[in-house]
């Protein structure tokens, strides 16, 4: 994932250094989780199983059972200097480790590469990975803290608070951890009011429901939540879910938000309720990665159409796209806009001498040599075959047509290198410049491209490897320079 690269905590050079990172995240966790078990209100959460499955999802080098046995040492290191260790420890312990593993591994089954677009594959499978992980690690733990009483009923119990506990824990927290990012402040969009509407939702729907009450005002943020979902993006819908769905369960827990009217809640009822805030929460994030996955999609369709496969400039739709939101900003309204239309001079021969796969390096090379010529005075673009276009924004027709003898010099000049080869080409330019009056500059472009094309034509005639224009006397410009 992205942001691992930037903080290499772990890594698959550093076995050593990985092996101390989980001792130390475990313990550091261990202890987060024990002092959560003081405070009343917190004692409902063990986030430590939640954050060690993250951090083998997202590091796969490290689930080997090695780094799992470090990880397992580390607890009962721990229990032994805070409380006691022995069979029940290692039980207990054993427990969390079945989450981890269970839920780490089909995790990484389901993920088909190692980057973060996956993640709209694994929100179903966290679901479900989450409650086999609960369900199996809640055996062994209610049996460790069962101890070897056979009282079945006491036994029933506990595995209904371990397994409450570690799913709902795990479906809220698991998501957040593994589409974690550092922020990257400069790519923040603008602030607008209107962001914080779905963030408004979400509280009022929390107060909402404390001011009511029952066992249907849980439900109540779920709408806001979805809106989140879709106006913001996924890793802060993640984290809201979490906040929610945390803030929830206290809640309940504290009799803040009564569903029932008995208190204190009974445990059948917490453990109720916290598989329906689980539940709920995993659906803002279907939405979510529904919404992220159509996003990509969208971004991968626009950016095949408007760009060029080959060359990677823009393609002929991309240029009238630019034509309307870039050009008005290049262009100022006394200047001339100017079409320059290109085509490599017997472009055939390349391909039948060289052969089509060398004529296609060529043809990416001349449009970055193209592009770093032009900069940014003009839009390029791929018109189609080995024909060009420059749309750019000049002071005079002369600049047009000296911007368009450097590109024509340039490239006569630049060797292509093939394999061992080294390739020169020609190219003959049509340009055509106009000072666009009412018209539009997407139809201003229309008109000089018509008008560049006989142009391009008269500079084939006349033997190519050179520019052709309208009324100017191009011997003059050659003079001067
Ligand atoms: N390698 C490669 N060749 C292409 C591509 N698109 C078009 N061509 C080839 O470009 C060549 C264009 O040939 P012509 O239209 O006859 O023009 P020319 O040989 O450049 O001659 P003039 O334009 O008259 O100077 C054809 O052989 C096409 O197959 C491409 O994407 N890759």
């Amino acid at each position: 994932m992205s942001n691992q690269a930037k903080w290499a905590f772990f890594s698959p050079e550093k076995p050593l250094a990985n092996a101390i990172n989980i001792f130390f995240v475990t313990t550091l966790f261990y202890f987060f989780g024990a002092s959560l078990r003081l405070i009343d209100e917190l004692s409902l959460f063990w986030p430590l199983n939640a954050v060690l499955a993250a951090v083998f999802v997202r590091n796969p080098f490290l689930n080997r059972a090695v780094y799992y046995f470090v990880s397992f040492s580390a607890m009962i290191v721990y229990d032994a200097f805070t409380t006691h260790w022995g069979w029940q420890s290692a039980v207990i312990n054993l427990s969390n480790m079945v989450f981890i593993i269970i839920v780490s591994r089909l995790l990484l089954r389901y993920s088909r590469t190692q980057d973060e677009s996956n993640w709209a594959l694994n929100a179903f499978n966290l679901f479900y990975a989450c409650l086999i992980g609960s369900i199996l690690s809640s055996l062994l733990g209610a049996a460790g803290s069962n101890g070897p009483s056979s009282d079945y009923r006491q036994f029933l119990s506990l595995f209904a608070d371990w397994f409450s506990e570690q799913f709902s824990t795990g479906v809220l927290m698991v998501p957040f951890l593994l589409m974690a990012k550092w922020p990257q402040w400069e790519k923040m969009p603008a602030f607008h009011l209107s962001k914080i509407y779905p963030l408004s939702g979400v509280i009022i729907s929390v107060i909402a429901s404390v001011a009511i009450g029952g066992a249907g005002s849980l439900a109540f943020p779920l709408p806001a939540l979805i809106w989140c979902a879709i106006r913001y993006p996924l890793p802060i819908t993640a984290l809201l879910t979490l906040l929610t769905g945390g803030v929830e369960i206290i809640l309940v827990a504290n009799s803040i938000v009564v569903i029932h009217e008995n208190q204190p809640l009974m445990v059948s009822e917490m453990f109720s309720a916290r598989l329906g805030i689980a539940t709920m929460a995993i659906c803002p994030l279907i939405v979510s990665v529904s919404v992220d996955a159509i996003n990509r999609l969208i971004k991968q369709t626009s950016l095949r159409a408007d760009y060029d496969y080959l060359t990677g400039i823009y393609s002929r739709s991309g240029l009238y796209e630019a034509l309307k939101t870039k050009m008005p900003s290049m262009h100022l309204p006394q200047h001339k806009l100017c079409v320059m239309l290109l085509d490599i001079d017997y472009f055939k021969r390349i391909n039948d001498n060289y052969g089509h796969e060398c004529g296609d390096v060529v043809l990416k090379a001349f449009a970055a040599q193209l592009s770093k010529v032009v900069g940014n005075q003009g839009l390029v673009a791929r018109l189609g075959g080995e024909e060009f276009v420059v749309a750019c924004s000049t002071d005079c027709e002369e600049q047009s047509y000296i911007l368009a003898e450097k590109i024509r010099q340039s490239t006569e000049l630049t060797a292509f290198r093939y394999q061992q080869q080294s390739l020169f080409i020609t190219i003959s330019i049509g340009l055509a410049t106009t000072t666009p009056e009412k018209e539009s500059l997407p139809d201003a472009f229309n008109i000089l491209l018509a008008e560049a094309d006989k142009y391009l034509y008269l500079s084939k005639r006349n033997g190519r490897n050179q520019t052709s224009m309208a009324s100017f006397n191009a011997l003059e410009v050659h003079s001067a320079q």
